[in-house]
């Protein structure tokens, strides 16, 4: 079996100042976790080194076996640029891209396939469309179904039903539920505590910190809630970075 993924004193800043700090724990392998915590708590940055895109200032991501590949990254809508020609199909065909090269030969089955996806995710018939003529609603199920496509047993979602009517987040949520139920790992950064209470049995809180880890239940109590905000109120973004492994006579300065 694939050792679970893994973050072990993770610190990882922006110009020096940390934005995630001494983070360590294990993602539950083959479950949903969602990652919550208040606005500016460093969910999407813990979201870009579990992928790659940035390097620990301290400590390390363990990604076990897996490679770059086995891992398919849904960043927020708004990082993302729709403004090119591409039509629905060929984006739904990029999460072949491991496969084929950005160049390479689309093939027959797989176009069948993204055909296939785009009908799983309630779009079958805009193959041809224009990806800048869609809803955001729309286009969140494109992206969905590239990520079908792409067969990945780690899955990153960051804030995916922002600005989703009802029916469309409940169609992705259904996706989502999916994916665990074939083992795959899930892990979606969310603000809506009832999606996370209904559909993600683990919950990583962080406000800059692990603030709590482990079955939603237990992590989405009031006190829990409570100390995260409070961290929240007394962020200083120009704090130092502390170094909490070193052999200092005395306890590490948190970031506050
Ligand atoms: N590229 C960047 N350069 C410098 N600072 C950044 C960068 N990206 C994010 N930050 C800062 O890092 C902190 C954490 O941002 P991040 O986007 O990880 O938070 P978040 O928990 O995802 O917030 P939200 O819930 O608002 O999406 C914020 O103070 C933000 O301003």
């Amino acid at each position: 079996m694939t050792s679970p993924l893994r973050i072990e004193n993770l610190t990882l800043t922006y110009h020096r100042h940390p934005v995630v700090h001494h983070a360590s724990g294990e993602f539950a392998q083959g479950e949903a976790t969602a990652l919550v915590g208040p606005n500016g708590a460093g969910k999407s940055t813990l979201m870009k080194a579990l992928v790659g895109l940035l390097k620990p200032n301290h400590g390390r991501v363990d990604f076990g076996q897996r490679t770059r590949r086995d891992i398919a990254y849904l960043p927020q809508q708004a990082a993302i640029d729709r403004s090119f020609p591409l039509s629905v199909a060929d984006c739904v065909q990029l999460g072949h891209w491991h496969g084929s090269g950005w160049f390479g030969k689309v093939s027959h089955r797989a176009r069948h396939q993204a055909e296939h996806a785009l009908e799983a995710v309630g779009l079958a018939g805009f193959e041809s469309r224009n990806v800048d003529e869609l809803s955001a609603g729309q286009f969140q199920r494109v992206l969905f179904a590239r990520i079908l496509l792409q067969d990945a047993p780690v899955i990153l979602l960051d804030e995916p039903f922002t600005a989703l009517d009802s029916k469309t987040t409940a169609d992705l949520l259904a996706v989502i539920d999916r994916w665990r139920q074939e083992g795959r790992t899930i892990i979606a950064v969310l603000h809506d505590f009832e999606q996370v209470r209904s559909h993600f049995a683990h919950t990583l809180l962080l406000a800059k910190e692990v603030i709590a880890w482990g079955a939603t239940d237990s992590v989405l109590t009031p006190h829990n809630l409570a100390r995260a905000n409070a961290m929240a109120q007394a962020w200083d973004e120009r704090a130092p970075v502390c170094h909490r492994d070193d052999p200092a006579p005395e306890a590490a300065p948190a970031v506050r």
